[in-house]
C-alpha cells in the first residue's frame, strides 16, 4: 500500500473490512465512483446523484483557478491588503479552515451569528482585510447577514465594499447576480459538487489560496491517490475505510475521531460535518464525536456501539506514530474494540474520507448528497424571525441561567441548572445513547467551554458531542433529526455584550441567533427528543452551567 495514506483496521472495523471489501470490490464500486456512477446509492438517489459527483476529479479540474488566486493575491498585496477573512457556513468555510491551520497560515473564519463574534471579526485590521464571502446556494441566512454587515462596516471606514469583497458561489445563484450587478469579484465554484464534497473546489481554494496557503501542492497530493481510491481492489483505503465506518456488524453508530499528530489541526471537525451530513438520515447515520486527544475516555474505555478512528502521522519509519497507532489498535482488537487508524496528507485525506463516506452512504442505504432535515431548523427560525418569535417563560431560572425543558415531561420537580442537567442525563439510553452539547456562544472568545465535553463523557460513560451554534447546526445538525432518535440535547445560550443589526434586514444579528436556536430547539422536541435549554445571562450564568456540568 502507498505510504502517502494508510488506513488499518482492527477487531469489529476490520470484521467489517473482510465483510464488505471483496462484495465493493466485485460490484466494481470504487471504479464505477470515479466514473461518475450515479446509480450506486440506488433510484432514490439516482436524480441527485447525477449532479454532485463532480468531487471526484476536482484535483485536474480545479487546476485553472490556481493562476487566477495567485494572481488576485499578489494584486490584493499590492494594494496593503494582507488579512483574509472568510464568512461561510458548513462546508463552505470548514474546509478552508483546515486547509490554512494545515499551512500554519492565518485566516478570520466567521461561521456564526453571535453579536460578538460578528463585531469582533469587523474591528480586526479591516482596513488590510479582503473578504470572501462563500455561500453555494446564495442564500443561507447567516452568510447573507455576514456579508451586509463587513459591507456596511467597509463603507463606514470609507473603503469600497466590491474592491474588498470576493464572492465565492454557484453560477446563477442569487448572490451570482446580484453580486455581478453591483461590481463585486465573482468567482464561480463547480455546481457538480455538494457543499460537504466542495474542499477542492473554490470554496475551499479561494480563501486559503489567497490567505497564503500552498494549494497547489494540495491539488498535487490529491492527484498522488485519486488513482489508488478508483482501484477495485480489496487494498484500496476508501473502501476498508468506509466498511469500517459503516459496515460493523451490529453496527457501531458512533465514530471516534481522535487526533494523534495527523499535522493537519481540525481535519476532525471538516470530516465530522461530512460524516454527520452526509449519513445522518432516515433513522440511520454515524454520529462523528470529535475528541480532544487519546486521553478522552471515549478512546480510553470505549462503548460497544463505538468506533475509534485515529488521525496518526505520516511516518514511513514503522517505529513512528504509524507503528504506535497500529499497535493500539492491536490492544483494542484483543479487548474486542473497534479501530481505524489512518495516516494521510491533508490532499489524500480530503479524498479517502469523501470516497469513505460514499462507500458508508451505500452500506448504509442512504443518499450521502442531501441533508433533507436541515431545512427544517431554518424554517421554525424563519417563522421565528418572520413575527412569531419564542415567548415561552423559563420552568425555573437558577444563578443568572434560565432553565427550559422541551421534549417530554422529563423536568420533574428540578429548579436549579444541576438538577435539571441531571434529569436530562435521566434520559440518556445507556447501551445506544449520546449526548450532543449545542453552545449557540462566541466560539473564539468561550473556546474554553468545549472542555465540558470531556467532563460529560466522564460523567455519563457515553459519547458526547459538542458544536457551536449556529456552525454545528450545518453539520452534526442533519444528524440530530434525522439520524437515530437516541440523542439528548443540552442547548446553551447567551446574551451578548452588545447587539448588532443586520443592514437592510429588520433583524439583528441577536434576533437571528436567538431564533436559530429556538427554532432547533423546537424542531428536535417535535422529533420526541429531551432538550434542555439553559441561557445564560452573563458571566456569572456561564459559571452556574459550568459547575453544574462538571
Ligand atoms: O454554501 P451554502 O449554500 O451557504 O450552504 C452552507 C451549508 O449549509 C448546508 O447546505 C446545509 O446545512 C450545508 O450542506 C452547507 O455546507
Amino acid at each position: 500500500m502507498s505510504a502517502a495514506l494508510e488506513v488499518s483496521a482492527t477487531g469489529a472495523a476490520a470484521d467489517a473490512v473482510s465483510r464488505h471489501v471483496p462484495t465493493l470490490v466485485e460490484e466494481r464500486f470504487a471504479s464505477r465512483l470515479f466514473d461518475r456512477d450515479a446509480t450506486l446509492w440506488g433510484e432514490a438517489a439516482e436524480s441527485e446523484a447525477g449532479v454532485r459527483l463532480g468531487w471526484v476529479g476536482l484535483h485536474r479540474s480545479s487546476r485553472p483557478l490556481l493562476g487566477e488566486i495567485a494572481a488576485l493575491r499578489e494584486q490584493l498585496r499590492e494594494e496593503g491588503v494582507d488579512h483574509v477573512a472568510l464568512c461561510g457556513m458548513g462546508g463552505s468555510s470548514l474546509a478552508p479552515e483546515v486547509i490554512c491551520a494545515a499551512a500554519g497560515v492565518d485566516l478570520t473564519v466567521l461561521d456564526s451569528s453571535y453579536p460578538d463574534q460578528v463585531r469582533a471579526a469587523l474591528a480586526d485590521r479591516l482596513e488590510r482585510t479582503v473578504v470572501v464571502v462563500s455561500s453555494k446556494s446564495g442564500s443561507t441566512v447567516e452568510t447573507d447577514s455576514q456579508r451586509r454587515a463587513y459591507v456596511a462596516a467597509f463603507e463606514a471606514a470609507g473603503i469600497d465594499p466590491t474592491r474588498r469583497i470576493v464572492i465565492v458561489t454557484d453560477p446563477g445563484s442569487p448572490l451570482d447576480e446580484q453580486s455581478r450587478n453591483a461590481g463585486y469579484r465573482v468567482v464561480n465554484a463547480d455546481p457538480n459538487v455538494g457543499g460537504r464534497y466542495s474542499a477542492l473546489t473554490a470554496f475551499g481554494l479561494v480563501p486559503s489560496g489567497l490567505a497564503g496557503a500552498d494549494i497547489e501542492t494540495l491539488l498535487f497530493d490529491v492527484d498522488a491517490v485519486a488513482d489508488l481510491l478508483a482501484e477495485d481492489d480489496e487494498a484500496n483505503p476508501a473502501l476498508r475505510l468506509g466498511a469500517a465506518m459503516a459496515g460493523t456488524e451490529p453496527l457501531r453508530d458512533k465514530l471516534v475521531l481522535v487526533d494523534e499528530g495527523s499535522g493537519i489541526p481540525g481535519f476532525a471537525d471538516w470530516a465530522e460535518q461530512l460524516i454527520a451530513e452526509s449519513t445522518g438520515k432516515d433513522g440511520v447515520g454515524i454520529l462523528p464525536v470529535v475528541v480532544a486527544d487519546s486521553s478522552d475516555p471515549e478512546v480510553t474505555l470505549p462503548p460497544n456501539d463505538v468506533t475509534v478512528a485515529r488521525l496518526v502521522g505520516d511516518d514511513s519509519d514503522d517505529s513512528g506514530d504509524a507503528g504506535e497507532a497500529a499497535q493500539a489498535a492491536q490492544s483494542a482488537d484483543s479487548a474486542g474494540g473497534s479501530e481505524v487508524a489512518v495516516v494521510g496528507t491533508l490532499g489524500a485525506q480530503i479524498l479517502l474520507w469523501e470516497a469513505a463516506t460514499a462507500v458508508a452512504g451505500r452500506l448504509l442505504g442512504i443518499n450521502p448528497f442531501d441533508q433533507p432535515d436541515v431545512e427544517s431548523a431554518k424554517k421554525a427560525a424563519r417563522s421565528m424571525l418572520e413575527g412569531s418569535p419564542d415567548t415561552t417563560e423559563p420552568d425555573a431560572v437558577d444563578g443568572g441561567v434560565e432553565i427550559r425543558a422541551l421534549g417530554g415531561d422529563w423536568l420533574g420537580a428540578a429548579s436549579t441548572v444541576r438538577d435539571a442537567v441531571e434529569a436530562l442525563l435521566g434520559e440518556l439510553d445507556p447501551d445506544a445513547g449520546y449526548v450532543a452539547v449545542m453552545a449557540y456562544l462566541d466560539r473564539i472568545a468561550e473556546a474554553g467551554l468545549a472542555d465540558v465535553r470531556r467532563t460529560l463523557a466522564i460523567r455519563t460513560r457515553r459519547p458526547v458531542t459538542f458544536g457551536w451554534g449556529p456552525r454545528f447546526l450545518h453539520s452534526t445538525g442533519q444528524l440530530h433529526k434525522g439520524g437515530p432518535a437516541v440523542g439528548v440535547y443540552l442547548q446553551i445560550t447567551g446574551t451578548p455584550e452588545q447587539d448588532l443589526p443586520v443592514a437592510g434586514r429588520e433583524f439583528s444579528f441577536n434576533d437571528l441567533i436567538t431564533a436559530q436556536a429556538a427554532g432547533d430547539a423546537r424542531v428536535l422536541a417535535d422529533h420526541g427528543r429531551p432538550v434542555l435549554r439553559l441561557h445564560v445571562r452573563g458571566e456569572a450564568g456561564l459559571q452556574t452551567v459550568r459547575d453544574a456540568l462538571a
